[in-house]
């Protein structure tokens, strides 16, 4: 069998080469290739048998026409890339990773609200999408205490009682975006907080977009941010991505290249549930076992007068978003002409960054009785060891 795979899968061989184990001939039975997944054409896979992918591969006829592909893997959560209806049509299998990357997201929410120095204590949290990651982030910022709401037109109000409509998410003081991509259907999302919906928001509000770029109109959020500088704003999706909007960059307040869901802990779960996928395709059980050390890192020489501040701490340790911030305003400026090729390489060789389990607090921060207890409460509810 020939599998064809974006290179940018952790752990690839480790679970895709049973699948082109050595013959009794000692020789392998077919191969795996890897490209670069933007660069992937129909010239790569007229003698393929199943395309592994994420995000950045567009797989329609205009790339399978000519291909025998049987199977299409997606290590994503979103499929917008991916033409059901044309796949569903030739009968070629497909599969994509369903909430593998979903903690990283709710994490590096968290990690970008602590960098801008937003206490969500006492804060209303209003969620755009309730899927895996948005109901994920609803369960750990309620955990918190943190007053939450969230709209989502496809899932019925009695099934979710936090459900409510978008205004309401609109007026809440943190908005958070996490609908997939969708262009038609009973809730398109295209555009779908353009310049009316950023009108709503309210002055001292942060708004997060780490759905997809397309969801947001980028130029109403220009135009808003230009007149009024009044918004937090944190963008890791962006319209035409890898082609982000230059001018957008300098008014944004942390900007990352869509690696919300890049966890190293995310990522190789995407590539082992496409794996799984692609065996029970095949009427085959995967024998790979798991890749990942878990090993928990003690994290010491946290301080802070308050529970918020030993978390602002403690946060960039696990995962530094400035960090990220900084890069991709550092890799725009070396290189103003090449903002598409610098996101594309900030994604390619983004650090390995574990989830916060990997990590618990080693030492006593002196704070009252009270902080501390919320402190402790804060470690359990987003996820850090004990
Ligand atoms: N920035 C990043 O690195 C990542 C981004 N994502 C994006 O986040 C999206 C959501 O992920 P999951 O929650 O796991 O997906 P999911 O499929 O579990 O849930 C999506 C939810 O959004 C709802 N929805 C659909 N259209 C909507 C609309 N117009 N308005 C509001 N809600 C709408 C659906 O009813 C569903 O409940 C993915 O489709 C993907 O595009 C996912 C992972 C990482
Ligand atoms: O899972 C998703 O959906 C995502 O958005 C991915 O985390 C994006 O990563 P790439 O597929 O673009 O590498």
């Amino acid at each position: 069998m020939i599998i064809l795979l974006d290179e940018n899968i952790p752990m690839a061989e480790h679970y895709f080469s049973e699948f082109v184990q050595s013959g009794v001939d000692g020789k392998a039975q077919g191969e795996l290739r890897f490209k670069a997944g933007r660069e992937i054409c129909a010239e790569d896979v007229t003698d393929v048998d199943a395309l592994i992918v994420r995000s950045v591969s567009q797989v329609n006829e205009a790339l399978l026409a000519n291909s025998p592909v049987r199977f299409v893997g997606s290590c994503t959560i979103g499929m917008d890339h991916i033409d059901t209806e044309y796949l569903d049509k030739r009968g070629i299998a497909y599969a994509n990773a369903p909430a593998c990357n979903a903690n990283s997201v709710v994490e590096y929410v968290f990690a970008a609200l602590s960098h801008l120095g937003c206490d969500w204590q006492g804060k209303r949290l209003g969620i755009i999408g309730m899927g895996n990651v948005g109901s994920a982030l609803y369960r750990r910022a309620s955990e918190l205490g943190v007053e939450c709401c969230g709209f989502d037109p496809l899932i019925e109000q009695d099934r979710y009682p936090v459900l409510c409509s978008l205004d309401e998410v609109l007026s809440c003081d943190i908005v958070s975006m996490h609908a997939p991509l969708s262009h038609s259907g009973p809730a398109p999302s295209y555009q779908m907080i353009g310049e009316a919906e950023i009108a709503q928001l309210r002055s001292g509000s942060v708004l997060l977009n780490c759905g997809r770029g397309d969801c947001l109109d980028n130029r109403a959020l220009l135009d808003r941010l230009k007149s009024k500088a009044d918004l937090f704003t944190v963008l890791d999706v962006w319209q035409d991505e890898p082609n982000i909007h230059a001018d957008l960059l300098p008014f944004v307040n942390i900007a990352t290249p869509h690696i919300a869901g890049y966890s190293y802990d995310g990522k190789v779960k995407g590539t082992q549930m496409i794996a799984g996928s692609l065996a029970e395709h095949l009427g085959q059980t995967l024998t790979a076992g798991k890749s990942i050390v878990e090993q928990v890192q003690a994290i010491s020489d946290v301080k802070g007068a308050t529970a918020f501040e030993a978390l602002q701490q403690l946060i960039p340790h696990c995962y530094d978003i400035k960090a990220d911030d900084s890069r991709l305003r550092a890799a725009m400026k070396e290189n103003p002409n090449g903002f598409a090729r610098e996101f594309d390489r900030l994604r390619k060789h983004y650090p390995k960054r574990r989830e916060f389990f990997h990590f618990r607090l080693a030492n006593d921060v002196l704070l009252p009785e009270k902080e501390k207890q919320r402190l402790e409460h804060s470690l359990a509810a987003l996820g850090f060891s004990q």
